[in-house]
This record gives structure tokens, sequence and C-alpha cells, in this order.
């Protein structure tokens, strides 16, 4: 069997709503497929139970049948379902990176990550590519629809999920249709914030570009506990914090790799004042997914 480890991811990151991707170093899926007549999914790991193995709704599934390669797909998740955290997307980017080398299809990434993203479409409704191109290609990533621009950044993460579920098909229905003139000014100028940060792997500027006031206030209504996340993460020093994907997972950016712990434990309590559990990854912006022979 061909295994790949593909990465959790966030998207959005606040003013890149449908666009902004980062891999996580963790946590991830890993993805097993081998050659066979027909299409089947057995999936294990965490959430396993709410996840679909009818290839026509399962992410990776739809990713075998947009590449014509039928195949036996083992998944084991490591990345919850309805998590914000890419959960459908590291399934359907393991899978297409999989089935490419199961089949020696020889398809680039834009075509790997346009076929995963026709997974995304029959979970959420959208073939949204801003979670499987990072867990595709790594790093930050900028996905349109004319193609993927990416590039490696460093930055010491937090991402904490709550134990709610917030699924992408509901939390899509609550973003605004339309944005005044003064919202579209505050969020360019906060995505091209962002994407300088990157750029120069400098939290501050990163932690600047997640503000924006159209999506993310309208979903913070579905997450339980997040304001008080939000601040608590503030407090302890985060350079800034906003939902991760649809939610409910929240994402804090750190200045320095050792404050990552401070930064999870103030999360947790943050939630915890609200009656939420919740847990906590202390991650960084990762690589894309991996393929061990
Ligand atoms: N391989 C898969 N892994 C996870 N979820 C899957 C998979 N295939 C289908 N699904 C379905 O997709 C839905 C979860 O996807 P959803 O987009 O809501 O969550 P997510 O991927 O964690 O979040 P986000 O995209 O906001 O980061 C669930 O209904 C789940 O049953
Ligand atoms: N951009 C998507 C990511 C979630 O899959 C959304 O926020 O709805």
């Amino acid at each position: 069997m061909l295994t790949v480890r593909a990465p959790a991811t966030s998207a959005n990151l606040g003013s890149g709503f449908d666009v902004f991707g980062l891999a996580l170093s963790a946590p991830a899926d890993v993805v097993r497929v081998e050659k066979a007549a027909e299409t089947t999914i057995e999936v294990t790991g965490a959430g396993s139970q709410y996840i679909p193995t009818d290839p026509a709704k399962n992410t990776a599934g739809v990713v075998a049948r947009e590449l014509d390669a039928p195949a036996r797909i083992e998944i084991d998740k490591g990345v919850r379902p309805a998590s914000g955290l890419g959960s459908s997307a590291a399934s359907a980017a393991g899978a297409a990176v999989a089935l490419n080398a199961l089949y020696d299809r020889g398809c680039s990434d834009e075509e790997l990550v346009r076929a995963a993203a026709e997974g995304e479409a029959v979970v959420s409704g959208a073939a949204h590519a801003d979670n499987v191109a990072p867990s595709i290609v790594g790093g930050f990533t900028i996905a349109r629809a004319d193609g993927v621009t990416s590039v490696d950044a460093e930055l010491p993460l937090v991402v904490c999920l709550p134990d709610i579920v917030v699924s992408t098909r509901d939390a899509r229905e609550v973003v605004p249709g339309t944005v005044s003139m003064e919202e579209m000014v505050e969020t360019v100028g906060s995505a091209a914030t962002l994407t300088t940060g990157m750029h120069r792997n400098d939290p501050e500027l990163v932690g600047r570009g997640l503000q924006e006031s159209v999506v993310t206030p309208a979903r913070a209504a579905l997450v339980t506990g997040y304001d008080e996340a939000k601040r608590a993460a503030l407090d302890a020093g985060a350079t800034g914090v906003t939902i991760s994907g649809a939610g409910p997972g929240v994402l804090a950016v750190c200045r320095r790799p050792e404050d990552r712990r401070r930064v999870a434990a103030a999360m947790l309590s943050g939630f915890d004042e609200a009656d939420i559990d919740a847990r906590a990854y202390q991650t960084a912006v990762g690589g894309g997914a991996e393929l061990f022979r």
C-alpha cells in the first residue's frame, strides 16, 4: 500500500476568506491506498463514526472518481471532522497525492488541488480550495480561480478546538452576502499586511493581518467561548486570534515557539470560562502532504 500523511490546515486567516490557507505541522490524516476494481473506503481515528464510507460522500472517494483511480482507501483520521482544521480537506489532499502516485498519473499540484476541491464541494457545497491547497503544497497558500501561490513561512501557532460541532455548510450560511466599502478597505489592508508578514516570517504583521469585520464576527456567534478564548490568548501574548476555517477551531499566532504553552493554557481557560471543554495543539506552519512508499 502507498501511504500519505496529509496535514490539517487553517483556512481564511480572517482577511482571506476562501483564499488564504496554512498547513499545520500537526495534526494530520494518514491515507493508505491500493489499486482495486472499485473504490472502497475504511475510516478509523478521530470522529470516524461521523464520516461516510460511501465513496460518493467521502472527500477521498470523490477524488478517486475525479482522477479515475479506483482504490481501496484506508483513512486514519488525526483531524476530527467539522473542526475548522480542514478535516475533510486533509483526506481529500491525502487521497489526491496517494492516487496520483499509485496510478502514476503525473498530475501537477494545481491539478491535484482541483481534484481535491471537488471533494470539498460534496461536503460543503462549494469547491473552495483554501484547505486542500496548503494540505497538498504546504506553507501559506493563496488559492484563487487562476491558480495557487505559496510561500514557506515560519510561525509558531496554537490551534484550540472546542468540544462543539460547527459544519462548514452551516457556517457558510451566516456569511453576509454583501460588504460595505469601509469593510472592503479594511479587509484589503489586512490581507496585504498578512501576506507581507508571511514573507517576512513576522508574527506581528500576521497577527494584525487577521483582522476583518465581515465573516469572523458573524461566525463567532456559532462558537461559544470564542470571545473569552480570544481575549485570554491576546492577554497571554498572542499577536492575533481568529476563527480557523469555518470554526469552531480558533487560531492564535505567537511571537516565539516558547510562548505557545502559555497561549494554549490561556485559550483553554477562556473556553472553560464559557463551560466548554477544548483541546489545544501547539503547532506551527508545516509542509504539505508527504508520500511514503
Ligand atoms: N474523509 C473525510 N474526512 C472528514 N470529513 C468528511 C470526509 N468525507 C466526508 N466528510 C464529511 O465532511 C464534513 C466535515 O467537513 P467540514 O468541512 O464541515 O469540516 P472541516 O473539514 O473540519 O472544517 P473546515 O473545512 O472548516 O476546516 C462532515 O459532515 C463529514 O462527515
Ligand atoms: N473558506 C471555507 C473554509 C472552510 O472549509 C469557509 O470558511 O467556509
